[in-house]
């Protein structure tokens, strides 16, 4: 089974940060920026999130822009990508915007909190158990039989950790936002774990793009090279 391409998306601090400590959502892309992301979306067959980002941050997750939305159905895909939500507690409020509007749902779970999630879901989503333990590998080659081909997967920050640790993820995406956030206690988007190569290992740039005030970095993280 092939498993998608799987492409990283965040907006990040000058520090490194996803967000500040706070209760409101941090917006760190420019409007120029968020319609980059919107076209990254339409060209994905689905997005992936961990459930503390729909938890905060309450997104749709949808493709925002109309023309964008008719030129997938020109191709014959649906309007939206899958919507995936990835969660070990299940707790997943079923009054959260991402049910509710465009585009097949699917959440992936673990053994124990799969009947959890299905009794509070109901038919908002589909619930699929990657076994008594949690499986990215499962949940990629799940995806991939589904015929996903392309994944986006926009956050947060355990979610992007995981995925590059695993060496699961084949673009980084990072738009640095001229905006310091400076807290300890903010999410960051890759926490300490063991990457592949480690310290010394340098992903090859794939491109550095301007996009209104914010830098867009583009980086192949499977692609390394060890220069010491
Ligand atoms: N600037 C940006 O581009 C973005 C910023 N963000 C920010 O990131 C923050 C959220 O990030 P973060 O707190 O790291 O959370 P995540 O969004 O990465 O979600 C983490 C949750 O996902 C589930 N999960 C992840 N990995 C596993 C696993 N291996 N097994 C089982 N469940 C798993 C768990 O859900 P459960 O708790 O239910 O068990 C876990 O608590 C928010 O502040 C948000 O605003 C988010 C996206 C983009
Ligand atoms: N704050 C932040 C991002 N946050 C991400 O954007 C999502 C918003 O989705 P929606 O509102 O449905 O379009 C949210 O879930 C989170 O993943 N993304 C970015 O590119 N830049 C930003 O500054």
């Amino acid at each position: 089974m092939k498993l998608p391409y799987v492409v990283l998306s965040a907006a990040v601090s000058i520090d490194g940060y996803l967000d500040d400590a706070g209760v409101k959502r941090l917006l760190l892309s420019c409007p120029e920026d968020f319609d980059r992301v919107d076209a990254v979306r339409a060209d994905a067959d689905a997005v992936l999130v961990g459930a503390n980002t729909i938890r905060r941050d309450n997104p749709r997750l949808i493709v925002h822009s109309e023309q964008r939305r008719a030129q997938r159905s020109a191709r014959g895909l649906p309007a939206h990508p899958m919507k995936v939500v990835v969660t070990g507690s299940g707790d997943l409020d079923p009054e959260l915007a991402v049910w509710g509007c465009g585009g097949e749902k699917l959440v992936f779970t673990v053994d124990s909190a799969a009947e959890k999630v299905r009794d509070r879901l109901g038919s908002l989503a589909e619930v699929v158990s990657t076994g008594p333990v949690f499986d990215w590998h499962t949940v990629l080659a799940r995806l991939g039989e589904r015929g996903v081909e392309r994944l986006m997967v926009e956050g947060g920050g355990t979610v992007h950790t995981q995925l590059v640790a695993l060496n699961l993820a084949d673009e980084l995406h990072i738009a640095v936002a001229p905006l310091v956030v400076g807290q300890a206690d903010a999410p960051r988007f890759l926490r300490p774990a063991n990457y592949p190569g480690g310290p010394t290992a340098r992903m090859k740039l794939l491109g550095c793009t301007q996009v209104g005030d914010v830098v867009l970095l583009r980086y192949s993280p499977k692609d390394l090279t060890c220069c010491q």
